[in-house]
């Protein structure tokens, strides 16, 4: 399966690629602009050596640390896609009303087992989430697993039925620490105020509810297993050796 190849960078081109940022499982990626910048730098400082892919992947190790999570050792040598990937998005990324179990398959089929999936999940303890997809666990009835001030809370951010999705509606992944990369997450879920219908399933189930108590006893723990994990997110499976290309554009694949 394609991974850590820059493939959701390319943008639309007419005949050739259709791009990956078009699809519904892509809503709320943004700000790739910052990755032109980091390109052009690059580009001047070191023509034609780093890929589009290595500095994605560096990019989530250095956001990490500034939201205050664990430093990641990563690995670099990634190569870039020289394609784009658009109708596997939507078989592969998970859904946000999609089930734990579909949830753990899809991260197993990477090699990450349920301790590693209960960890990547504590990155909902930064960020928020858009009204639009929140709404199917406010209307027409609160979906029974709620908190019920959270619930209140929820329908005060979101106070209609159909948001327009392109309208800045939303609530914060986690009330208590948003900017900090933390375990409290695992303390908002077993209070059953999880955003998604994913992170609550991940408190209740059996297979991940006695990782999601350690993490929420013991940060340490979470930022090791949450280390681990990223780490087999970024080498899975990538593009190496004589594989893909550099890009010159990360929005482009090269022509020459
Ligand atoms: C396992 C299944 C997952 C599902 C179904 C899921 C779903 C979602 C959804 C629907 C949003 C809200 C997007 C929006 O409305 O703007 C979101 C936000 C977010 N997710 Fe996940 N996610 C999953 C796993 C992950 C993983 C593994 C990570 C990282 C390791 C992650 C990191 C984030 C972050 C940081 C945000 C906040 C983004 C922002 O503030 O714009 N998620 N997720
Ligand atoms: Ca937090």
């Amino acid at each position: 399966m394609q991974s850590c190849d820059a493939s959701v960078l390319l943008e639309t081109v007419k005949g050739t690629i259709e791009s990956e940022q078009k699809s519904v499982r892509s809503f709320g990626m943004r700000n790739f602009k910052y990755v032109r910048t980091i390109k052009e730098a690059l580009e001047k400082e070191c023509p034609s050596t780093v890929s589009c892919a290595d500095i994605v992947s560096l990019s989530a190790r250095d956001g990490i640390v500034m939201l205050g999570g664990p430093r990641v050792e990563m690995k670099t040598g990634r190569r870039d896609s020289q394609e784009s990937y658009f109708s596997d998005v939507e078989k592969v990324i998970p859904n946000h009303n999609d089930s734990i179990s579909s949830v753990l398959s899809m991260f197993q089929s990477v090699g990450i087992d349920a301790e590693g999936t209960a960890a990547l999940l504590g990155a909902h303890s930064v960020g928020r989430v858009h009204c639009t997809n929140l709404v199917d666990r406010l209307y027409p009835t609160v979906d029974p697993t709620l908190d019920e001030d959270y619930a209140a809370y929820l329908k005060r951010r979101c106070p209609t039925p159909n948001p327009d999705p392109k309208k800045v509606e939303y609530a914060r992944n986690d009330r208590e620490t948003p900017m900090i990369l933390d375990n409290m997450y695992y303390k908002n879920i077993l209070n059953h105020k999880g955003l998604l219908g994913i992170d609550e399933q991940l408190a209740s189930d059996p297979r991940t509810a006695p990782y999601v108590q350690k993490m929420a006893d013991d940060n340490d723990y979470f930022r090791e297993q949450f280390s681990r994990a990223v780490v087999l997110l970024s080498e899975n499976s990538p593009l190496t050796g004589e594989e893909g290309e550099i890009r010159n554009d990360c929005r482009y694949v090269n022509t020459n």
